[in-house]
């Protein structure tokens, strides 16, 4: 196979050797230019259902469908280059069977060619992502707080402060790693189980809002560039100001429109004489 002209792309199994080497570098992606400007710095590009939230503007993730994840997974894959791709499955594509999960994993993997899904869930989930690694589907493990689950779980919060919450965490880790999944997310936990886990697994961790002892890090893209700006939890950090830029921009245009200095000769189409 020839690759003259290309960078080849990123593989889950070379995410998962980067464990103990140095940090993961991840990022989502929805759009393709947004994938093509995170590229060339992000080792792994994520198609999260948070797509939902941050461009359609439901109120959580539940109402994201299989369909949105393949439009906007085909979308990064014609921006991204060398980034490992992969797509977040959505609420109700996978929780039913291992059957299911393996039919909607292969509909991504083949209508987008991007290189893995992602699906929340720990000791409920473990069969499945056997079944999926198993068959051919490389999985990254979502475990701590769960997004799809916000309607069973009482809400959006950080984990592992009591015994018991963060036994759970840490069984789920264990078995989620033991399936097979060559990474695992751990999203809102406190700093030591986030280190435990960490220590304890073979896969690399990619931790968004679970400290800096975790293998990767990753965040929503539209929050770090300060886009989603109403959204402000702890763990996220501005690395842009861009919506104030935007909005600048906008009301430049709308003065310049009204005041008939845009267009300008120079955007005009004449007939040359
Ligand atoms: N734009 C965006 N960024 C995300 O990180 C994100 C989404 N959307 N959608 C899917 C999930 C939902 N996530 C969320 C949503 C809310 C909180 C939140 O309100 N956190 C507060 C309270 C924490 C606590 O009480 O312990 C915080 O201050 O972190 C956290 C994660 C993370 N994910
Ligand atoms: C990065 C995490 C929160 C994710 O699953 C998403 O963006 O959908
Ligand atoms: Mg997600």
């Amino acid at each position: 196979m020839s690759t003259i002209g290309q960078t080849k792309r990123t593989t889950p199994t070379q995410i998962e050797a980067m464990k103990g080497t140095r940090p993961i570098v991840s990022l989502t992606a929805y759009t393709t230019p947004i994938a093509r400007l995170l590229d060339p710095h992000c080792d792994l590009l994520l198609v999260g259902d948070s797509l939902g939230m941050v461009l359609y503007g439901m109120e959580t993730t539940v109402g994201v469908t299989l369909e949105m994840m393949i439009a906007h997974g085909q979308g990064v894959m014609r921006g991204a280059q060398k980034a490992c791709v992969i797509v977040d499955l959505p609420f109700g594509s996978y929780q039913e069977s291992k059957e299911q999960a393996f039919r909607n994993s292969a509909r991504i993997l083949k209508e987008t060619g991007c290189n893995g899904v992602k699906l929340e869930g720990g000791e409920e989930m473990a069969e499945t992502v056997a079944f999926l690694t198993s068959r051919g589907v490389p999985v990254f493990g979502h475990v701590g707080l769960m997004p799809q689950k916000v309607n069973t779980s009482g809400g959006y919060r950080s984990l592992g402060r009591s015994d018991e919450e963060a036994d759970k965490i840490r069984r789920d880790a264990k078995v989620i790693a033991q399936a097979g999944a060559f990474a695992l997310l751990v999203e809102g936990t406190v700093e030591p189980l986030a280190r435990e886990i960490t220590a304890s697994i073979d896969i690399p961790t990619v931790g968004i809002g679970a400290s800096p002892a975790c293998d990767g890090q990753i965040l929503v893209s539209d929050d770090m560039f300060g886009l989603f700006s109403d959204f402000k939890p702890r763990f996220v950090k501005h690395f842009a100001e861009l919506a104030p830029t935007i909005s600048k921009a906008a009301e430049a245009y709308a003065e310049e429109v009204k005041a008939r200095t845009f267009p300008g000769p120079e955007h005009t189409f004449q007939v040359k004489k």
